[in-house]
């Protein structure tokens, strides 16, 4: 079972230097895992000080953790039983998800060979039992403070700055990853193309400025289609967006694209030069299974190809091909 530990958000706020994330350590969410349960709670209570720290009593119960919602850093004990510590930190290693989370752990051997096993599981830092207060905050603190150096420089690169919605950096960064996944689990790739309707008329009736609003607003009702933890929506082009839908087949990609397009019509944006006298979308959608075997590109032009027939057959349509 997975215990909480209080939860304290009045430790002092640690300034992130230059690079600013919309987080903060105290927000932080810190798992330790140990199958001793004192030891874990002693540890907690010491970290309550300074972030958000929860208990798992086994790597079992620390992967399940991590898949209901993502720790920021795992503090972990060596020694426990069934899979142990270092056996837990090459599996977190090695999935996506949980790759870039850092793992402190906690060690009573402190021989050469112990740390060498440290480091090479992937481990990013280990303190020695007993634990020292002052040195697992600091160590923690430390490594937290990266975590957020790194995610906000992740945030930038990977974020369109108009929308908030992600870039093509991302995208391009993600399609083999989530492919290689999909393809793992047999799983297809749903992927919609949506371009907005008479958009050049609409910056030339009603200015740049509003054309940028409406972008924000299309943005946002997409942004609430992307349900599950791997959906995303990304700004392709100046007026154009893909969503990606792993493992949504045909069907239920082409009903997400509908829903989208009546939700657009219903913002009733209004749009004097086109017939539907309002903003409308056209989309392009595809599934693909075996998706691996697919550059990104092709996905794309495949989704084009039906974004353009939804052009041609007079806008504010889904083509699915
Ligand atoms: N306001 C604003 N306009 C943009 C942005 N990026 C691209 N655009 C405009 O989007 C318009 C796209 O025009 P077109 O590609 O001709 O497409 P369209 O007028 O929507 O025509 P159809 O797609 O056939 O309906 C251009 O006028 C671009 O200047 C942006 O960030 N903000």
């Amino acid at each position: 079972m997975l215990a909480t530990t209080h939860l304290f958000n009045g430790g002092s706020k640690v300034p992130l230097m230059s690079i600013q994330s919309t987080k903060n350590i105290e927000s932080c969410l810190v798992l330790i895992v140990d199958d001793d349960h004192l030891s874990s709670t002693l540890v907690a209570n010491i970290l309550n000080n300074l972030c958000r720290s929860f208990t798992a009593s086994s790597a079992a119960d620390a992967i399940e953790f991590c898949e209901n919602k993502l720790p920021d850093l795992l503090v972990v004990d060596v020694n426990m039983p069934d899979i142990n510590g270092l056996e837990l930190c090459r599996q977190l290693k090695a999935r996506n998800d949980t790759a870039d989370i850092p793992v402190i752990f906690i060690t009573a051997d402190l021989g050469k060979d112990a740390q060498v096993d440290c480091w090479e599981a992937g481990g990013n830092d280990f303190v020695t039992k007993p634990v020292v207060a002052q040195t697992i905050v600091h160590r923690v603190r430390n490594q937290l403070l990266s975590k957020l150096r790194l995610d906000a420089l992740r945030k930038l690169s990977y974020e369109d700055s108009l929308t908030g919605l992600y870039n093509r950096n991302y995208l391009n960064e993600e399609y083999p990853r989530l492919s290689r996944q999909l393809m793992r689990n047999h799983q297809p790739l749903g992927l919609i193309i949506f371009d907005v309707d008479y958009f050049k008329q609409y910056n030339d009736i009603y200015g740049h400025l509003k054309g940028d609003i409406c972008l924000e607003k299309v943005s946002a009702v997409l942004k609430r289609y992307t349900r599950r933890a791997r959906d995303a929506v990304v700004r392709y082009g100046g007026e154009e967006f893909i969503m990606l839908l792993p493992n949504t087949g045909l069907s239920g990609t082409r009903e997400i694209a509908n829903q989208i397009l009546t939700d657009i019509y219903q913002l009733e944006i209004a749009h004097k030069h086109s017939p539907f006298e309002r903003v409308t979308l056209s989309a392009g959608a595809v599934s693909i299974q075996n998706i691996e075997r697919y550059p990104l590109n092709d996905v794309i032009e495949q989704a084009d190809i039906n974004l353009y027939d939804a052009k041609l057959k007079g806008k504010n349509k889904v083509v699915t091909g």
